[in-house]
């Protein structure tokens, strides 16, 4: 009951804002962009965004309008949700290597921050930041693209981001619903025809977070922008919002608006995908012919896996689920690390007799899959099966992942691969940089993977992709068959086996309360670490367990035959601890002794931790 009268709340919320048509969601969009797919000239699209532009030139809420006045497509209109005199905290915008905010009203506690405005303004600090880097190659106008997942800001946003481009006298190709690594791709393409490759991407998006959330990401050629650029373009982004609440922003001369162009990117970087497995299998048309597939795509952006990749190769596609976009997610979180979702996967495999499984999270740059017999090929599993595939191709390379990858993975890679692990850090750019790293240092490394299941590898620039990794396994199946044509997906389950899982896995998260008086005014940080020094000088003193020799971040231990890891998270005031073990009882001794250790710290909330001491879940 309770659950369904949240769900009648969202659909409120949603008749409210995204009237329906005929034809599914219609959101509310107010922009007037070409309709050009891909051919027009910039000259001509820019005549016909002028001429449509008028009528939208005293709608907007937005505080840009002088610049308004100036570009041919004003942003958005009507469709901010905060008056454009609010203050905005830029920096807390800041999430990482991305940016993360609150972009839908309604959710008690959750003030929109992500508004049209700050977008827009952000979206111009983007392009300012970039034109700097491009200055010394003397470029003064800029091509960037955009695209988003299916959340249900996702158009707002669109047109905020064009706006703020377009508005600052650079070009945009709005690429509709587009996946995080085409969006990075699309700065690769050598395609003039259709205005690419680009200067720069944006892709509008929050991964697998909640509804009323959004986000940007943006790339150069150069792959992903890292936490200093990030700071760097809010910071720009608050003095432009500023100055543009002053009335002061600068106005464009006519010859130098930006124009707008939509490009049908989807298409071209899909049928990149379908050329690789096509490739590997000696140049077969349908070289998965046979073959059935079955693709969960949450009702995020990853549905176009089905009619542009699998099918052009042959492969028999039904029981797929959950490929319409839809920004509620009302099937199941868009999340390989997600129970549910994996369940929802495994068991459309099972009900469809296929021979493989295959999910994405929202923006697919994070996958993982599922073979025949309904076993997961995820998480330690779905690095395992990559390290096999890129090992057997680069004999001897090492494999950068995550921090909380498990002891049997290391001991497979090492013992059966042949290969090295370089357990790194959390965080999908922290592994991705390091693999950069370390091959500048001499250190040869093809593979970046975090057990979230996003995945990058050398041969594709390093780029961040789930769908590409879904290829690579495509192209092993694909090779498979042309020896033996009715091999299925055992090929994949037999490149893991040997790789031993823990019975027992967990994360529990204990959180850091910022306003108790225990944290003396200082940082959650600065608690976090101090909780984790005292818990290492208390490993010290067991001798049932030992400190991991070689550690980039928190306190990782073995003992009672598995193993702890107590790090900060990248973003919250929390201590994530993962705990994995051969048994529920070994890994309730693993977490009595963190528990032990830490519950003198009175900010941190242990309930978790003792619930899992007490009943093992
Ligand atoms: O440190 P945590 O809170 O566990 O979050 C860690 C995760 O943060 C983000 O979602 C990144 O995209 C992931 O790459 C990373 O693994």
């Amino acid at each position: 009951m309770a659950a369904l009268s949240a769900k009648t709340i969202k659909n409120a919320f949603l008749a409210q804002h995204h009237p329906r048509t005929r034809h599914g969601t219609r959101y509310h969009s107010g922009f007037c962009f070409c309709i050009t797919r891909s051919m027009h000239s910039f000259q001509e699209c820019r005549l016909s965004v002028a001429d449509s532009s008028a009528k939208w030139l005293n709608t907007t809420t937005t505080p840009w309008t002088s610049f308004n006045k100036a570009v041919s497509c004003n942003a958005a209109q009507g469709g901010s949700d905060v008056s454009s005199s609010e203050k905005v905290d830029f920096l807390n915008l800041q999430n990482g290597s991305d940016i993360r905010g609150v972009a839908v009203a309604g959710v008690e506690g959750e003030p929109v921050n992500l508004t049209e405005p700050a977008t827009e303004a952000i979206a111009a600090a983007f392009a300012a930041w970039l034109l700097n880097k491009k200055e010394a190659d003397g470029l003064r106008r800029l091509r960037i693209s955009v695209g988003h997942d299916s959340r249900i800001s996702a158009h707002k946003l669109q047109n905020a981001v064009t706006h703020g481009i377009t508005a600052a006298g650079h070009d945009i190709l709005q690429f509709g619903l587009a996946s995080t690594p085409a969006m990075f791709n699309s700065t690769l393409t050598e395609d003039e025809r259709n205005h690419l490759p680009v200067d720069g991407a944006i892709m509008i998006t929050a991964s697998h977070l909640p509804y009323n959330r959004n986000g940007l990401k943006f790339f150069t050629s150069d792959g992903g922008l890292n936490k200093a650029d990030i700071k760097d373009i809010l910071e720009r982004a608050s003095e432009i919002y500023e100055e543009s609440a002053h009335g002061k922003q600068r106005e464009q001369e006519d010859a130098s608006r930006g124009v707008v162009n939509s490009v049908d990117y989807m298409s071209i970087y899909a049928s990149d995908l379908v050329q690789a497995v096509r490739k590997s299998a000696g140049g077969k048309e349908k070289p998965l012919e046979g073959l059935h597939i079955v693709v969960d795509a949450g009702n995020g952006a990853g549905g176009f896996f089905v009619d542009k990749v699998l099918k052009p190769l042959g492969a028999v596609t039904t029981g797929s689920q959950f490929l319409e976009p839809d920004g509620l997610f009302p099937n199941h979180i868009p999340n390989p690390e997600d129970k549910t979702a994996m369940n929802a996967i495994t068991e459309a495999v099972l009900d469809n007799k296929a021979d493989l499984g295959i999910i994405f999270d929202t923006d697919v740059d994070r996958s993982a899959a599922v073979d025949s017999s309904g076993h997961e090929l995820n998480r330690n599993g779905l690095i395992a099966l990559m390290a096999a595939i890129v090992l057997e191709e680069h004999p001897g390379t090492t494999v950068v992942t995550d921090s909380v990858t498990s002891d049997g993975l290391t001991v497979f890679i090492e013992n059966k691969l042949g290969g090295k692990h370089h357990r790194f850090k959390r965080g999908y750019k922290n592994v991705i940089d390091e693999a950069i790293r370390q091959n500048s240092i001499g250190e040869e490394s093809h593979l970046a993977m975090e057990t979230s299941g996003h995945g990058a590898l050398k041969e594709n620039h390093w780029l961040d992709d789930g769908a590409y990794l879904m290829v690579k396994l495509l192209n092993k199946l694909a090779a498979a068959r042309t020896l033996d044509s009715s091999i299925g997906s055992k090929v994949l389950t037999d490149l893991v086996e040997g790789l031993v899982e823990a019975a027992v896995t967990v994360e529990i998260r204990l959180k850091i309360d910022q306003n108790h008086a225990d944290l003396k005014g200082g940082s959650f940080r600065d608690y976090g670490e101090a909780v984790l020094r005292h818990l290492e000088n208390a490993i010290d003193k067991d001798p049932n367990l030992h400190k991991a020799p070689k550690n980039y971040e928190g306190v990782r231990v073995s003992g009672h035959g598995g193993w702890f890891l107590l790090r900060l998270s990248l973003h919250d005031p929390v201590l994530p601890l993962n705990i994995e073990a051969p048994s529920k009882d070994d890994a309730i001794k693993l977490g009595l002794a963190v528990l032990a250790a830490v519950s003198e710290f009175s900010a941190l909330d242990v309930t978790a931790l003792n619930k899992f001491v007490q009943q093992g879940t």
